[in-house]
């Protein structure tokens, strides 16, 4: 072999063996891989004043900016009845929240349920009573987090915070008190209602307000109750229930919550026979009794001389605002004036036309005139819509498949507690791997043919 061919020879071993050793760093590039972050569940009993609930949420545990993106799996009543199906395999956070006096048997009873959810295998954050101004403000989360006000997913594919969206009020109807909470014009200086939150990098300063007592049972008790104070013997006539209703009630049961107080007079024993008129004028009349609308010196009020600033913007009016205007066909944004002919003409239906119509409302049916004159007068006279903002009041029960009301507000700002899980780096079996071992082999045998040959090749000359 001639030194040319030597040199041919040698170029051609060196290439070839430089050509192998690029692909085999190519190909079998052993790079870290990333496994999929895991994903967690909350769950959150919400033990309200007229019912129980278990609300089931998921989220990634790779959240982002501190709050995780969390969604509703499923909600299930303490009946046994769920909507949406579980896919659980960990359970991770437990709350349980009630409205309830502070007193030593509601701390039994807390002690009781940490006990109990204590020993299953979930990290168990706790059992409390939530202030009413968390409720509201936890239901605030919840709406703006829905409707994606606070955090939105981006073209860019990121979450981002929303530059130009308006956050929108929340206003949560329950058995025993109810909530506004809202973003003022102006930050509330009064220490009482003002909440501030920090979320996904954002500044919040709201207002909010619960009315205890002012709930939708409450008030119906406290509207029966100052009938029953302005008649005479056990019979009241009652202007917001229907003609041929009637409905018997011992004293005792009608005076047995601290929003009502009894009448020395009154022997708990006595039954009440209450007697439906029908008359939606004195309905309405006998609904506004229950309120004090003067505000006094201090400044813009709600009711009862509690501070509040005027209303601003969207709101979403959630719970009992929902269940009897949802009943009444009046959750399609129909002009007030709409809205109180429907609750009028309805106000005015004798009782046997209704069961008639209406066989399967029988629990709520009578009450739904009360309530939508209640709802009225709240919403106006109290937190002071006018015709013009009451078609900012979106009445709704949920938002992107997800119930609205505090316990998802709640869970968001639990997982604030929850520290973020680093993503685990891993060298792993993953298909590329696999692939690049392959190669690497189909390479490495081509080497050592290609050796073997010039070897033989050399020896030849
Ligand atoms: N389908 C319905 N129609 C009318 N009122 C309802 C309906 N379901 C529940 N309510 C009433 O609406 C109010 C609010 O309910 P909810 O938000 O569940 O109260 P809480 O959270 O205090 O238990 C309660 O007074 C309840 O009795
Ligand atoms: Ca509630």
């Amino acid at each position: 072999m001639g030194s040319k061919a030597k040199a041919i020879a040698g170029l051609l071993a060196a290439t070839c063996v430089c050509s192998i050793i690029a692909l085999i760093l190519s190909v079998v590039n052993v790079e870290d891989v990333l496994l999929p972050p895991s994903t967690k569940y909350g769950l959150v009993f919400d033990a309200g004043s007229t019912h129980t609930s278990l609300y089931t949420y998921r989220w990634r545990a790779d959240k982002e900016n501190g709050t995780g993106i969390v969604s509703q799996v499923e909600a299930c009543s303490v009946s046994g009845e769920c909507w949406a199906l579980p896919s659980l395999s960990m359970a991770s956070v437990c709350a349980f929240a009630g409205r309830e006096q502070n007193s030593s048997k509601a701390q039994q009873v807390l002690a009781e349920v940490s006990k109990a959810i204590g020993e299953y295998p979930v990290d168990f954050r706790g059992a409390r009573i939530l202030t009413g101004s968390e409720e509201g403000s936890f239901g605030w989360i919840t709406v703006n987090y829905l409707l994606e006000t606070l955090v939105k997913f981006s073209f860019a594919e990121k979450w981002e915070h929303p530059q130009d969206t308006e956050v929108l009020g929340a206003l949560d109807l329950g058995g025993a008190s109810t909530q506004i909470t809202f973003q003022p014009r102006v930050p509330v200086e009064d220490r009482n209602t003002s909440v501030f939150f920090r979320l996904y990098g954002t500044n919040y300063s709201l207002y909010s307000h619960s009315y205890l007592c002012y709930g939708q049972s409450q008030a119906l008790k406290m509207l029966l109750a100052a009938l029953h104070q302005a008649s005479s013997g056990g019979q009241i006539k009652h202007p917001c229930y229907p003609q041929g209703y009637q409905e018997n009630i011992t004293v005792a049961e009608l005076y047995d919550s601290p929003c009502v107080r009894a009448p020395s007079s009154a022997s708990p024993g006595l039954v009440l026979t209450v007697t439906g008129t029908g008359d939606p004028a004195a309905c309405d009349t006998a609904v506004r009794r229950l309120f004090n609308f003067s505000c006094g010196a201090q400044g813009p009020c709600g009711f009862n001389g509690v501070y509040q600033p005027p209303v601003r913007g969207q709101f979403l009016a959630f719970a009992g605002f929902y269940y009897t205007f949802s009943f009444l066909n009046l959750t399609r944004q129909q002009s007030l004036r709409e809205v109180n002919s429907t609750v009028y003409s309805f106000c005015q239906r004798n009782w046997t036309e209704l069961v008639q119509s209406f066989p399967k409302d029988l629990k709520y049916l009578h009450t739904y005139c009360s309530v939508a004159f209640y709802i009225l007068t709240l919403l106006l006279d109290g937190y002071k819509f006018n015709e013009h903002t009451w078609s900012n009041i979106h009445f709704s029960r949920q938002a992107a498949n997800t119930d609205i009301g505090w316990t998802l507000g709640f869970m968001l700002n639990l997982t604030n507690m929850i520290p973020a899980e680093a993503l685990q780096q891993v060298k792993g079996h993953q298909p590329g791997l696999w692939a690049g071992a392959v190669s690497f082999l189909v390479l490495a045998i081509v080497a050592g043919l290609v050796a073997a040959f010039l070897h033989c090749f050399w020896k030849t000359k």
